[in-house]
């Protein structure tokens, strides 16, 4: 994490800044593709860790016969934040719903390589996949609490996986994972109030309770700050931070200031291939390969 960055307020018009982002993201797209034309795209940088909660070797991804992601090999460090940056459709989230079978919905989706979570195969046919999703949780972009109460959109994990036996363990679980989301306060008076009627970032701080309320060892982050405004985004990292002492967490990103403000280590994906990756400070100040420094200096979506 690079504190000079970390220290750094939001700007109020940085929200703007992303939504620029993102729709040049579109136009940019085949300048983002010539960008890689003909160039070297093997991986630079230090791809392995000593202390990796996520082993992943070889990984290639297809939809039908449209491959999304190229011989990508990585490490994920346990309890640290890893970013995926990357120009629109470069593979990030493909990459990152590997790491709980999310593609498994995808019928045409293929994996193949070596994805390992503490030394065991998350693809082996026998794994529960269920017991997978518990332990590797994930929070989506847009806020998706379940219509049900407050309370029962964070107990509802707990309860389908028998982690309380009684009503006071159960109400314990709550009101720590509200706690550790820093939701408890905005909402412990209204338990009983839909969670869709929360604010966006609340209903975001509430799906992060949601995924954490079931003990998970990684949670998955998917673009979560890209519905918010600026409050609600720094609030977000702020948790993001506390977090990451606790928990391996994974964020797909298209801010560069949030990955250089959230995470310890950033990849940087191109055209499906893992092009650079190291500690976020250095991927900011010192990036290896040109187009790592092309997209972090805006010459590219
Ligand atoms: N369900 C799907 N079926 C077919 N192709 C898909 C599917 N999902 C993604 N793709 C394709 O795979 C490639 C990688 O997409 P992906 O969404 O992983 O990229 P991304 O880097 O997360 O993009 P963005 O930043 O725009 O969200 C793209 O070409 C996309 O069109």
């Amino acid at each position: 994490m690079n504190p000079k960055i970390v220290a750094r307020q939001i700007e109020p018009d940085e929200r703007i800044a992303g939504s620029v982002e993102s729709s040049a993201s579109d136009r940019s797209k085949s300048a983002a593709g010539d960008a890689g034309a003909g160039m070297d795209l093997s991986t630079v940088g230090t791809p392995y860790v000593d202390k990796p909660k996520f082993t992943l070797r070889n990984v290639d991804v297809f939809y039908g016969d449209k491959q999304a992601i190229r011989d990508v090999s990585l490490d994920v460090g346990e309890r640290q934040v890893t970013a995926f940056i990357g120009p629109s459709g470069c593979g990030k989230s493909t990459f990152l719903r590997c790491l709980n079978r999310m593609n498994d919905s995808i019928p045409a989706a293929r994996i193949s390589g070596q994805l390992m979570l503490d030394g065991q195969d998350i693809y082996d046919p026998k794994r529960d996949v269920v017991e997978l999703r518990a332990r590797v949780g994930m929070v989506f972009q847009k806020p998706n609490p379940f219509p049900k109460s407050i309370y029962d959109n964070v107990a509802y994990g707990p309860r389908i996986h028998g982690l309380a036996n009684r009503k006071a363990e159960l109400d314990e679980i709550v009101e720590k994972s509200l706690r550790q989301a820093g939701l408890w306060n905005e909402v412990k008076d209204r338990l009983d109030a839909t969670g869709t009627g929360l604010s966006g970032g609340q209903q975001q701080r509430l799906c992060i309770a949601r995924a954490i309320a079931v003990s998970p060892e990684v949670v998955l982050m998917d673009e979560p700050c890209s519905a918010l405004d600026p409050i609600a985004t720094a609030r977000i990292e702020e948790l993001i931070s506390e977090l990451s002492g606790t928990y391996t967490i994974v964020i797909v990103t298209h801010s560069m200031q949030q990955a250089a403000r959230v995470s310890h280590r950033t990849a940087y994906f191109h055209l499906g291939h893992l092009v650079e990756i190291g500690e976020t400070d250095g991927v900011f100040t010192s990036p290896k390969h040109e187009l790592t420094e092309s997209y972090i200096t805006g010459r590219f979506g």
